[in-house]
């Protein structure tokens, strides 16, 4: 099923048709940090404000209010053997294990269990809603668990993360019959969607590179859209060159002209995302140009950080369910991840259960998880209004099983019928989706029908991008636009004559269908 391209509702036009190894730091052996839980000064007598002529990185320098040193991460192979000694540091320029395998970000956990569960929260909680440099970010609020070894003054941020998690209370009740529904709304952010939580961590480690003379002339990505406009925000924000291979008429305009106008080197090219991502992967094996796809697993240490966040936002508790719309399948694993860390040092009891949610029409995973994890093969992605999500060959895969396999997790699966329905449902009840966040509210839709998640179970649907950038897709669905879709939930405007008896006449004829039935 396509969108209509010519006909809408607002006769939208294109302004910009595309044509087409070194070992970990050694460990330190005292631990004299308290936690920051408690102002210290009065709430009646504030904070002195810094003087006129320094700036909030100086002011963080000056309070010297790090104990990073303590802390250490380095590269391993993704879920290697325990007897692998295999461990690259943070500075080396690599992306892949010896043997072709994905890296994982290993931090020196035993370090970070000298301080319990309590100490964690409470330092957590004490940064929450400040400005203070970097933690005023809700990535960097965790930066003893994201790059505990970067020097602050590298950091790239735009204070990204703190989206609030609101309580889907109409859209619960009505459509689903459940009391403790809620949604994580990543999409609002500084680009639009979580791709900020991860590359201002990528950004802010090429920063560093490039301080320490290293050979990284630019930064680059393929990408579906939003990848694209979070690289080249945070590349432009340090001045560093990006450059973007986007599959040529499969994004949206909204999408396109993010890294136009952040100065990005745009390529368009006359492939989908898989074809993109092959040849970013080539020309970053060729050049000096830093990959920032979550290949390279740098991104899914901020990207984890929503995780943390949604138990941080329930006071640590632990929901039941956490759905997330998967396409390249990094994020997938960097919830996973984040709950998992949660819980390994003590600030949690236990994980929720994640389901990844994906477009039937680009759904690699859902047939892997059906074979019972049997047998993956990489599939053609068709055309999906989900276009983030439009990938067959994702370079996750292996973080995404291992997610699932580790927290009883469910792969589910909407049709484009199905996640355009959910979205206007959505859109119905106040909010304004993304076509992604359609796919896990589908998902949502037939684990509550098949009685698997229950009417009390609190869930969370993480919404992954804002819908403002998906909006000619709503637009061809209430236009009732799109061929061999009944787009059920279509509220077209009405055309009515410019005098005051037909004004009238729909006003009555409205106010009646609404009228409380007694
Ligand atoms: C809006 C949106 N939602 C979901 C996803 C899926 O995330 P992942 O590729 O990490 O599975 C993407 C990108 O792929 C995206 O841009
Ligand atoms: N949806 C993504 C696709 C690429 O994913 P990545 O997380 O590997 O960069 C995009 O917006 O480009």
């Amino acid at each position: 099923m396509a969108a209509a391209s010519s006909t809408s509702l607002f006769h939208a036009s294109s302004p910009f048709p595309l044509k087409t190894h070194q070992p970990p730091r050694p460990r330190p052996t005292h631990f004299p940090i308290k936690a920051q839980s408690q102002p210290t000064t009065p709430l009646t007598s504030p904070k002195q404000r810094r003087p006129a002529d320094e700036n909030i990185r100086d002011e963080a320098r000056r309070n010297n209010i790090t104990h990073d040193n303590l802390f250490s991460a380095c590269y391993v192979p993704f879920n290697a053997d325990p007897s692998s000694t295999e461990s690259y540091s943070l500075d080396e320029i690599v992306y892949r294990s010896q043997s072709g395998g994905l890296l994982d970000v290993q931090h020196d956990m035993a370090a970070l269990k000298k301080f319990d569960g309590e100490y964690w929260r409470n330092l957590f909680d004490s940064r929450v809603g400040r400005t203070t440099w970097p933690y005023g970010s809700g990535v960097w609020s965790k930066k003893e668990w994201v790059l505990p070894e970067i020097d602050s003054d590298d950091i790239v941020s735009a204070f990204e993360g703190n989206s609030n998690l609101f309580w889907a209370e109409r859209f619960g009740k009505q459509f689903l019959g459940m009391n403790d529904l809620w949604v994580k709304h990543c999409g609002i952010s500084h680009t639009g969607s979580f791709k900020d939580l991860g590359m201002t961590v990528l950004v802010s480690q090429v920063n560093r590179l490039r301080k320490m003379n290293r050979p990284v002339v630019g930064v680059g990505c393929a990408s579906t859209g939003d990848t694209s406009a979070a690289l080249s925000a945070y590349c432009a924000s340090a001045g560093i060159p990006s450059i973007v291979f986007l599959p040529a008429n499969r994004i949206s305009i909204a999408q396109l002209v993010q890294p136009i106008a952040n100065g990005a080197f745009v390529l368009s090219i006359d492939t989908d995302f898989d074809g993109c991502m092959q040849l970013i992967r080539e020309v970053t094996a060729e050049l000096p140009i830093y990959l920032a796809n979550s290949l390279n697993s740098l991104r899914l240490e901020g990207q984890k950080t929503a995780a943390i966040e949604i138990l941080q936002q329930f006071d640590w508790q632990v929901p039941d369910w956490v759905i997330v719309p998967g396409g390249n399948l990094g994020n997938i694993y960097a919830f996973y991840k984040g709950f998992h860390m949660c819980k390994e040092l003590g600030l949690v009891d236990k994980i929720p259960r994640l389901v990844c949610a994906q477009a039937a029409n680009a759904n690699p995973l859902y047939l892997y998880f059906k074979s019972g994890w049997k047998d993956f093969k990489a599939v053609k992605a068709n055309t999906t209004f989900a276009s983030a999500i439009q990938i067959g060959d994702p370079v996750s895969i292996d973080r995404a099983v291992y997610a699932l396999k580790n927290s009883n997790g469910i792969v589910e699966e909407a049709t484009e019928e199905e996640l355009m329905d959910a979205m206007a449902q959505a859109d119905s009840t106040g909010m304004f989706i993304c076509p992604h966040t359609g796919v896990a509210l589908t998902a949502l839709f037939k684990l509550r029908n098949s009685g698997v998640i229950k009417p009390t179970d609190r869930t969370v649907v993480v919404s992954t991008a804002h819908g403002l950038k998906f909006t000619q897709s709503k637009i061809d669905y209430h236009s009732k636009d799109i061929k061999e879709m009944a787009c059920r939930y279509a509220n077209p405007p009405v055309q009515v004559k410019a005098d005051f008896g037909s004004v009238m006449d729909v006003l009555k004829k409205y106010l009646l269908s609404k009228a409380p039935k007694h």
